[in-house]
């Protein structure tokens, strides 16, 4: 079932709201059984469980069977990317990751435990990582900034044996992927066509690239906060080094005027802004993501005037392309046969997967659907499931 369930926003949202709603966070654990007699505690806690650790210690893999945390995702963070509102650190981050764990099991029936980090240095949260590898079976990297979370990511996938995935990277690039999908059977047009303008060169910027390139769209140029990504730039680290040689095939030089002049999409991911005459000087059918939380780079009333399509990041506006609609279920496929990575093949099963649940009912206001839609996570964690198979990783 569609639950749009837009009676919810006839009210305004106040502060007041947001903050009593926040009061003790939004996480708590429940107990599988109760533990009320004596024979309870006797079960679960000592004497009994001591049989329980004693079976584990002699045969480490039922601790899969035993604990909660073959099914528990981890979601890490060190607080320096978090939504669009920068480096805010650990403790202003917990919030954000309390949200993620919450949607882990609201949409995919995951257990998840948020664990913000205070260090930005990648040898200790790889460590940190590593020493904690008994605690989780998954491990749901978040807003983390770029470069130093491409490096990290590597690492973690390399040192720990269960699936790890920075969200802000491939979680956005699935969602992405498959709302670029919508757009274009609305538009009758066909995605290799697209001249794609992605604003943001870090983790979203940089993993959006590489999907759409992946999936034969020819025409990307990247924007950073100096402008566009390109082969005659000396101030590029490795990670935009290597995009620049890849995109841009018309070899433009400048920032986002010269981008986005008869361009087709505006993907923007980077917490930046985009004026209204920049929209305007798109090609008509203009596609427009501005996807930067909490605030957008373009209001999309504004851009709504200028595009055929507008998507937000947000849940208060139609078109919300959030990766909302790709951890929670990538992790549950990816647990559901046991993956121990998550591969390219799983990523493009999970946007097709977010695809077709929309397929049906595509519109210009409806691309993708909403993450209230409960169809969302089992298609993509079958799809996820099947591809992780097929790739032999399972
Ligand atoms: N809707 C969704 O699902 C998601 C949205 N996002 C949003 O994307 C944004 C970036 O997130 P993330 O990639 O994790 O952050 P990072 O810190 O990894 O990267 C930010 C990038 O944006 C660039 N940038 C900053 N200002 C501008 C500007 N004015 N014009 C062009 N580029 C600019 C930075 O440039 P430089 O390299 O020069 O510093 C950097 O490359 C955030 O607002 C976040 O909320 C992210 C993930 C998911
Ligand atoms: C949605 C999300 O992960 C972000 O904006 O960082
Ligand atoms: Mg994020």
């Amino acid at each position: 079932m569609t639950s749009t369930d837009e009676s919810s926003m006839t009210t305004p949202i106040t502060d007041e709201e947001i903050f009593l709603s926040h009061v003790g966070g939004k996480l708590s654990t429940e107990l599988q059984s109760p533990l009320n007699t004596q024979r309870d505690l006797s079960i679960a806690y000592t004497p009994g469980v001591a049989q329980v650790s004693r079976a584990i210690a002699a045969q480490p893999e039922l601790v899969d069977r035993y604990t909660w945390t073959n099914r528990l995702v981890a979601v890490v963070s060190d607080g320096s990317a978090v939504l669009g509102l920068g480096d805010i650190g650990a403790r202003a981050s917990l919030p954000v990751m309390e949200g993620k764990s919450a949607l882990f099991r609201s949409f995919a029936g995951l257990n998840s435990i948020p664990i913000v980090l205070d260090t930005n240095d990648p040898d200790e949260i790889v460590e940190t990582l590593i020493r904690l590898r008994p605690s989780f079976g998954a491990v749901n990297l978040e807003d983390i900034s770029a470069p130093r979370c491409f490096e990290i990511e590597r690492r973690v996938i390399e040192a720990l044996d269960c699936p790890v995935m920075h969200d802000d990277q491939h979680g956005t690039a699935i969602v992405v992927l498959a709302a670029l999908k919508g757009a274009v059977k609305v538009l009758d047009r066909e995605l290799a066509d697209l001249k794609v303008v992605i604003s943001g060169a870090g983790a979203a910027g940089v993993a959006c690239a590489n999907i759409l390139l992946a999936c034969g769209i020819g025409d990307v140029v990247v924007l950073d906060s100096k402008g566009i990504v390109a082969t005659d730039r000396t101030d590029l680290n490795e990670f935009k080094a290597d995009l620049a040689g890849r995109t841009n095939p018309r070899a433009l030089t400048g920032g986002a005027a010269e981008a986005l002049a008869g361009a087709d999409v505006f993907l923007g991911v980077s917490a930046g802004t985009i004026a209204e005459e920049l929209i305007a000087s798109m090609n008509d059918g203009a596609i427009v993501f501005a996807l930067s939380n909490p605030d957008p780079e373009i209001h999309p009333d504004v851009a709504r005037k200028h595009a055929a399509i507008v998507a937000t990041g947000r849940s208060d506006f139609p078109n919300q392309i959030n990766n909302v609609l790709a951890f929670p279920g990538v992790f549950a496929g990816a647990l559901d046969v046991g993956a121990r990575r998550i591969t390219e093949n799983m990523k493009i099963a999970a946007a097709e997967a977010i695809h077709s649940v929309a397929a049906a009912a595509l519109a210009p206001d409806y691309i993708v659907p909403s993450p209230l839609d409960d169809r969302v996570a089992p298609a993509v964690a079958k799809a996820v499931a099947e591809a992780a198979q097929a790739d032999g990783v399972a």
